[in-house]
């Protein structure tokens, strides 16, 4: 069983699928607890949250309200719920604490394409279709940290950046990885900031990496 904060339709406002229009599947949990996420509704599994699947399906963004699932009804409730989009996004929270194989074979099954955000602290367990974008995180306090099997594994690697200190964290991953010469490398200003903007959009251009603004936070769609 998988516990699943919410499902929505949307277009994908981050990393190399930016403007694909999408449906989430958006985890609950995440051990890693990142002082700046912008999803810290995620974080916890408390049982005076825990909803029906129908409750979770229709209801106000933003709330730590979450249902326990199988992949079979997630996606029976993706048909349900009459969906368009075919680019399945499964985040969080952190989704890889979880077996994604089964939910991501059945949403293939009926001719849907799966991507993943993740931050690479846990094994990420897939179908070799999927898209994975690994979001790099180091927390020392909760002993996590991006592992080199995910970098290894990853087709997309999203680095989030505040300032200077973050390329040079970047750089000393690529440095010690031996990732796939076809993995996309984005970078993503942290919470809209001017100055990491400016610095992402300085640093793309010399590197020739991708810049992600997360669009929808632009555009004020979910
Ligand atoms: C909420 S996380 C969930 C998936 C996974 N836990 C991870 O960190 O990749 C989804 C994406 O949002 C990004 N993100 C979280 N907080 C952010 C913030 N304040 N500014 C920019 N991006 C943020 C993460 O880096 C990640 O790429
Ligand atoms: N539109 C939209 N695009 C996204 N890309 C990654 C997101 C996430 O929270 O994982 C996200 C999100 O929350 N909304
Ligand atoms: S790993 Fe992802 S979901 Fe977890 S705290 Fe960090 S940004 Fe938020
Ligand atoms: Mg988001």
């Amino acid at each position: 069983m998988y516990t699943i904060n919410e499902i929505f339709e949307t277009i994908q406002g981050e990393g190399h699928f930016t403007g694909t229009p999408s449906v989430f599947i958006r985890f609950q949990k995440c051990l890693v607890r990142c002082t700046w996420c912008d999803t810290k509704q995620t974080w916890d599994a408390s049982p005076k949250n825990e909803r029906t699947l129908n409750e979770i399906s229709t209801k106000p963004k933003g709330s730590s309200t979450w249902c326990a699932s199988s992949s079979q009804e997630i996606v029976e409730a993706y048909r349900k719920q009459g969906f368009f989009s075919k680019h399945i996004v499964i985040t969080g929270g952190e989704p890889c604490i979880y077996d994604l194989r089964p939910l991501s074979e059945k949403f293939e099954e009926i001719g849907c394409r799966c991507q993943i955000e993740t931050s690479g602290t846990s094994e990420i367990l897939t179908s070799k279709m999927t898209w994975v974008t690994v979001s790099p995180k180091v927390s020392k306090k909760q002993g996590l940290t991006v592992t080199n099997a995910a970098l290894c594994r990853a087709n997309e690697i999203k680095h989030l950046v505040k300032t200077r200190r973050d390329i040079e964290i970047l750089d000393r991953l690529l440095s010690e990885t031996n990732i796939n010469e076809n993995t996309v490398i984005a970078l993503q200003p942290m919470s809209q900031n001017i100055r990491a903007t400016k610095l992402c959009i300085e640093i793309c251009i010399q590197r020739n990496w991708k810049l992600s603004v997360q669009t929808h936070k632009y555009l004020n769609i979910p």
